[in-house]
């Protein structure tokens, strides 16, 4: 069977964690030193680590089957690509930001201004989509230095802490895109019987990450109060424990309501929680 490719940031914000993706769902292969191709050892997949903004471009012409990347650099490129899974990393907000002190205040404000960006196709339709008339600067990098320069009136760029902005003197004014890492295809690649292999793994690393693995004790009077609270679950496993009248009962539960679970288990009675990750969650 002919291997798939797949590209991911050879280095930057995306590439750990892309690594990361991949060595979950069990495949083994050398991280980028210096060669930019690397054959995985035990999957039809070969991994190629190139820019971030080159990946989509490279799938949509079906050099590369798979790609992870950016939402905002896809969008950036406009070229079409599939959505095959949201990846939960890599989140971060593209965002208009002013100098501390500017007198920009609302959007209309920027009719007119200048605005430094690396993100010049989706401020441009931003900017349409609310009337606004301003003079795009397009940069390369280190955006936040811009405004302070006398380059700009304002910025746009990606934040996600905030840190930069800050100690650039800016403050954010209005929010343009979320974005988080995606993993992409190539036109026809879904129905590919390596790529269903490969995303029923990345999904139940997803999964897995999402869930905790919850075992805890409970004296069998208050079992049902605790099954009850657990109701999201199949059916958790009660088993006996070797004091009599209690028992362990095991279950998964989503990150999401974790603490606001274990909070009322603990009401409930339950003793001695241990919460534990999860590798994978197949389906
Ligand atoms: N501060 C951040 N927090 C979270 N995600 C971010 C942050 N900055 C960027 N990202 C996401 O990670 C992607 C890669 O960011 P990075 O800064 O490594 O890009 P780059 O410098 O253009 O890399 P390359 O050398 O591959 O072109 C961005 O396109 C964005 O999706
Ligand atoms: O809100 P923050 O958490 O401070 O993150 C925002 C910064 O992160 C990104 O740059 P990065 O550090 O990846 O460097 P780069 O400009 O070389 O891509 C982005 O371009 C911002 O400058
Ligand atoms: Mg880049």
């Amino acid at each position: 069977m002919k291997n798939l490719k797949i590209a991911i940031q050879k280095s930057g914000r995306l590439n750990e964690k892309s690594v990361q993706l991949l060595k979950n769902c069990g495949l083994d292969f050398e991280n980028y030193k210096s060669s930019l191709i690397t054959r995985v050892n035990n999957f039809n997949l070969e991994i190629l680590f190139l820019r971030d903004d080159d990946i989509p471009g490279y799938v949509a012409q079906g050099i590369a089957d798979l790609g992870i990347v950016g939402e905002n650099v896809i969008d950036e490129t406009q070229v079409e690509v599939s959505y095959l899974q949201r990846l939960g990393f890599g989140k971060c907000t593209l965002k208009i930001a002013v100098s501390k002190d500017s007198n920009i205040e609302q959007l209309s404000d920027l009719n007119g201004k200048s605005i430094a960006t690396s993100y010049p196709v989706i401020l441009q339709d931003f900017l349409t989509s609310k009337g606004i008339n301003a003079n795009i600067q397009e940069i390369s990098g280190s955006v936040e230095i811009a405004p302070g320069l006398g380059l700009s009136d304002a910025i746009c760029d990606i934040v996600s802490t905030g840190g930069t902005l800050k100690s650039n003197g800016l403050k954010p004014f209005i929010d343009v895109k979320n974005s988080e890492a995606i993993l992409i295809g190539r036109n026809g690649i879904a129905e590919d019987p390596t790529l269903c292999e490969l995303l029923q793994r990345v999904q139940s690393v997803l999964r897995a990450k999402e869930t905790k693995y919850v075992v805890l004790n409970v004296e069998k009077v208050n079992l049902p109060q605790i099954t009850e609270l657990l109701h999201g679950v199949k059916s958790p496993t009660v088993m006996p424990l070797a004091e009599d009248g209690w028992v362990a009962v095991h279950t998964v539960i989503t990150e999401d309501d974790f603490w606001d679970k274990i909070n009322k288990l603990k009401a409930a009675g339950a003793q001695g929680i241990v919460v534990m990750p999860i590798e994978k969650i197949i389906m």
